[in-house]
């Protein structure tokens, strides 16, 4: 059964002696309901909020001109064709979100073994990044930095006999990182989990003299089931063969969370994420007390998915269960959220005032 919503309850003309009016009142000093009476009062005590700057805006791309194409598991969310990316940096801009973060549709055609196309210097991210920057210079854009999205096999590294390999997948990691900062990325996002990805991606840079190019490291990305729609976004969801749990992290762990961090920091992080982002919490916090760093969550896809399809079918007040899904990563300390409601939420932020 669909449920409806209407106005929240006000009580509009409260007797302002209404408990001692009650012949049983409790004799209660402390009355923490007082502090909830009217929203003046709590927007008084309101210990966290939600802006616009907390969001980055992830953006799909696919090949093509004037091209929008819906993914079927993210009932709102387009894939982009070039011209329209541009577009909706626009409306990042008009709706001040500091930063968008671009991932890649790449054709069948053009994915191999390897992810040869992740280190095309003329590859859909890079063409993107080139149209936006030219356009909107102000800005921020962030880039992923993995090999799925371009390999034939949907892991994010290379493979020999069914082994991920790290040193290997590193050095290729390194030259997609260049590639996207050349193109005039701003913040470089290493997803893969590979070991010593963020040193060898933080030497690359400064060799070609790109100092001012960020590093956001998935530094806890765990091995997850709410990514599936976005392998549907990008084309990876029927082509992966087996499961990433060599590289990402088992969900069960939160101590070795904290050292996949310390690890990214000492190499040059500028800024860390937890990854997915309503299940882990609890990692957010430990990693925001115990490093103090910039620390960012990765709302992904199927959390999205969840509050989306649940909202389409009547079963949740879709609007006010992203506004309270997104406030809870302020609460767990992050200073931003990666989420692909950031357009809708910043439109609400900014209507509200
Ligand atoms: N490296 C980026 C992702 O894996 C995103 C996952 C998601 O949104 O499910
Ligand atoms: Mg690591």
């Amino acid at each position: 059964m669909a449920i409806k919503y209407g106005r929240p309850i006000e009580l509009r003309e409260v007797s302002r002696r209404d408990s001692t009016a009650v012949p049983h009142a409790l004799d209660l000093t402390v009355r923490p309901r007082r502090n909830r009476k009217a929203e003046w009062a709590r927007r008084m005590v309101r210990e966290n909020v939600l802006t616009t700057d907390d969001l980055i805006w992830p953006l799909f791309l696919i090949d093509g001109h004037n091209k929008r194409e819906q993914v079927a598991s993210m009932p709102g969310v387009d894939r982009l064709s070039v011209d329209q990316a541009v577009r909706e940096a626009e409306r990042a801009m008009k709706l001040t979100i500091p930063c968008i973060a671009l991932f890649p549709y790449t054709d069948p055609s053009l994915r191999d073994e390897e992810g040869s196309e992740a280190t095309n210097p003329d590859n859909l991210v890079c063409q993107a990044v080139r149209a936006i920057k030219k356009e909107f210079p102000e800005i921020g854009i962030l880039c992923d930095v993995a090999l799925d999205p371009f390999t034939s096999h949907g892991h994010d590294g290379l493979i020999s006999d069914g082994r991920i390999l790290n040193d290997e997948t590193v050095a290729v990691l390194v030259r997609q990182a260049l590639v996207q900062a050349e193109a005039g990325c701003d913040i470089i996002a290493p997803s893969d989990m590979m070991d010593g990805r963020v040193a060898a991606i933080r030497e690359g840079l400064d060799r070609n003299g790109l100092l001012d190019v960020q590093i956001m490291a998935y530094a806890a990305k765990y091995a997850s089931a709410f990514y599936g729609p976005f392998r549907d976004a990008i084309g990876s969801a029927k082509t992966l063969t087996g499961d990433k749990r060599t590289y990402q992290m088992d969900s069960a762990n939160t101590d070795e969370a904290l050292r996949e961090v310390e690890l990214d920091i000492a190499e040059g992080a500028d800024m860390v994420m937890v990854k997915p982002g309503m299940p882990y919490l609890d990692v957010v916090r430990r990693v925001k007390d115990t490093f103090a760093m910039p620390t960012f969550a990765y709302q992904v896809s199927g959390e999205y998915a969840m509050i989306a399809a649940a909202a389409n079918n009547g079963w949740l007040d879709g609007e006010r269960a992203m506004m309270e899904s997104l406030l809870a990563f302020k609460r767990a300390g992050a200073d931003g959220v990666l989420s692909y409601f950031a357009p809708k939420a910043a439109e609400k932020l900014l209507t509200q005032g």
